[in-house]
């Protein structure tokens, strides 16, 4: 059926009140050039939730302004546009949506400047979960011809066809050699057999509903949660000996990390020796919490509650997920725990990247491969050279293992204060050039699946780069990658998450062989997989 005017607009933000006023001028904009394409269209649009003069911006800001949004639309079968510029928390809008008996469309600006891309592709993975039917678009200025001709179809259809040709299932593609499939089952067997803990330092970050994953399907795999408390994090942080800080900074000084400290530092906006202090006492008792509760993997909140008492959380992670890591010994000081091992950890508590960095971990170890994986933000992306290049880029920090020059190549830069008002420092650097393989585990009718593919790392011209940070966020880690067989839409079309996770492997041979180890532990595991694009071996 046609869809009829006017159509409602919401908007998502964040729930931090300096972000939300810090991006409103670029919603702002959105909006503006959105409304214009459907007007030219012959529709008209109204906002169902007002500019908020005294707050200076005219976001839904928390679940209960969402919930109150819905209750107040005239109905609710009428057309709905979630436009999103900026990085939002999707528990603002789910509970509405997910009643919401109209059309949805999420809409998303092409746009670098702010996470609206990311807060976007978050949105969709949370409906994915939800189960609610949405159709979702993005374009640089809402003039271009693919945006115009499919937002036309949402209107006269309701609903949008992307090409979604690149992804097949597993169980399509060429058969998995059975070496490679024996790795495979072999590291699911002993998951299942022994058991994993996941430790989770306080569950749900920033509304990102697709992150959790519900007990009944992650006990499938073998792994169980500990929930574990922040309270504990901070208690243990204020426990660590100054001189155990102090011996982790100095370990990263050796090794040749940077730290951007001013002579004369504000601690509102710049870094500080004390900042990166809390920062490596968080990372020391991580590892002594984790050890005390036998965890497999460790994943930190951070962004609600801990962000309020100290600084952030990103220069504990990255160091967490590289083997070549500042020793941390047991509180007696005899024995290093996790000695010469990465302690898999997953930023923002994103339980999906977690599993996919604990299985990558196992099956890279087993084919001799440096086992450092990371979840990266979809970010943004432009043509380099004629090829569409991913900025795919973590809002703090990745293990230096993955960096040009490793540690001596990573520079640690103060969080934007704009999220992280209490300081910290990133790990930030360029991902170095090389054969990856990119995966997301989802939630889908209730059932986890895997996408997998292939991509390669590209290094760029300095300015280039540079321009890219400038264009995004600076203080944080960039990986400029080209994904083999996917093109930008169809990614933003399949891809259920805001973040993407990525491996490396020696050379595009080894990639294919542990792309296809994963996937044959995935499926023994029971996920679902999925294979995307080119040059992943079992096409
Ligand atoms: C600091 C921001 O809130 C980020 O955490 C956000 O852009 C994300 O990384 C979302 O994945």
């Amino acid at each position: 059926m046609p869809i009829r005017s006017p159509i409602y607009l919401i908007a998502s933000g964040d729930s931090r009140l300096a972000a939300n006023q810090t991006c409103w001028e670029a919603q702002d904009k959105l909006e503006q050039a959105l409304g214009k394409a459907l007007q030219s269209l012959g529709h008209t649009v109204k906002r169902a939730h007002e500019y908020d003069k005294s707050k200076k911006h005219g976001f839904i800001d928390s679940q209960r302004m969402g919930m109150n949004v819905f209750a107040n639309l005239p109905s609710d079968d009428v057309p709905l546009i979630v436009a999103e510029a900026v990085w939002q928390y999707s528990h603002h809008v789910l509970a509405g949506l997910t009643t919401h008996k109209g059309p949805i469309l999420t809409v998303a600006n092409w746009c670098g400047q702010w996470p609206g891309l990311v807060g976007m592709l978050n949105l969709n993975g949370s409906l994915t979960k939800a189960g609610v039917k949405y159709s979702t678009l993005w374009s640089v200025d809402f003039t271009d011809k693919f945006f115009l001709n499919k937002l036309k179809e949402w209107l006269e259809t309701e609903t949008i066809q992307h090409d979604l040709s690149h992804a097949r299932p597993l169980k399509g593609c060429k058969k998995i050699p059975d070496d490679l499939e024996k790795i495979g089952k072999k590291v699911a067997e002993n998951i299942l057999k022994h058991k994993a803990i996941m430790g989770v330092f306080d569950e749900g970050c920033m509304g990102m509903y697709n992150a959790i994953i519900p007990d009944e399907l992650l006990h499938k795999l073998g792994i169980f949660k500990e929930r574990l408390s922040q309270s504990a994090l901070f208690f243990e942080m204020q426990q660590t000996k100054d001189d155990e800080a102090r011996a982790v900074y100095d370990w990263l000084k050796n090794k040749g990390m940077k730290f951007d400290l001013k002579e004369q530092p504000n601690d509102l906006t710049d870094l500080t020796e004390e900042q990166i202090l809390w920062q490596c006492k968080m990372y020391i008792a991580a590892v002594r919490l984790a050890n005390d509760f036998g965890c497999d993997l460790i994943g930190i909140q951070y962004q609600q509650g801990l962000k309020d008492l100290v600084p952030a959380s990103d220069l504990a992670e990255g160091l967490l997920n590289n083997v070549d890591r500042p020793p941390v010994k047991d509180r007696t000081n005899q024995h290093v725990l996790f000695e010469n091992a990465a302690v898999p950890h997953f930023n923002e508590v994103d339980e999906c990247a977690g599993v996919d960095a604990f299985i990558t971990n196992r099956i890279w170890k087993q084919l001799g491969y440096s086992p450092e994986s990371t979840l990266h933000d979809v970010r943004y992306g432009e043509d380099y050279n004629g090829v569409f290049t991913w900025v795919f880029e973590i809002s703090g920090a990745v293990p230096p293992e993955h960096l040009t020059d490793g540690y001596k190549g990573a520079v640690s830069l103060r969080q934007p204060p704009m999220y992280f008002h209490k300081g910290g420092g990133t790990i930030r650097g360029i991902s170095k050039p090389g054969e990856v393989v990119w995966s997301r585990i989802y939630t889908e009718d209730n059932r986890l699946k895997a996408d997998i593919g292939r991509a390669h790392v590209v290094e760029l011209p300095k300015e280039e780069n540079e321009r890219r940070w400038r264009d995004t966020t600076p203080q944080w880690p960039i990986m400029n990658a080209q994904l083999l067989g996917v093109s930008r839409d169809q990614l933003m079309a399949k891809h259920k998450a805001n973040h993407i996770q990525v491996a490396y492997a020696p050379t595009a041979q080894d990639a294919q062989k542990a792309l296809a180890a994963k996937a044959a532990c995935f499926q023994a595991l029971g996920i679902e997989v999925v294979v995307c694009g080119t040059e992943t071996g079992l096409e």
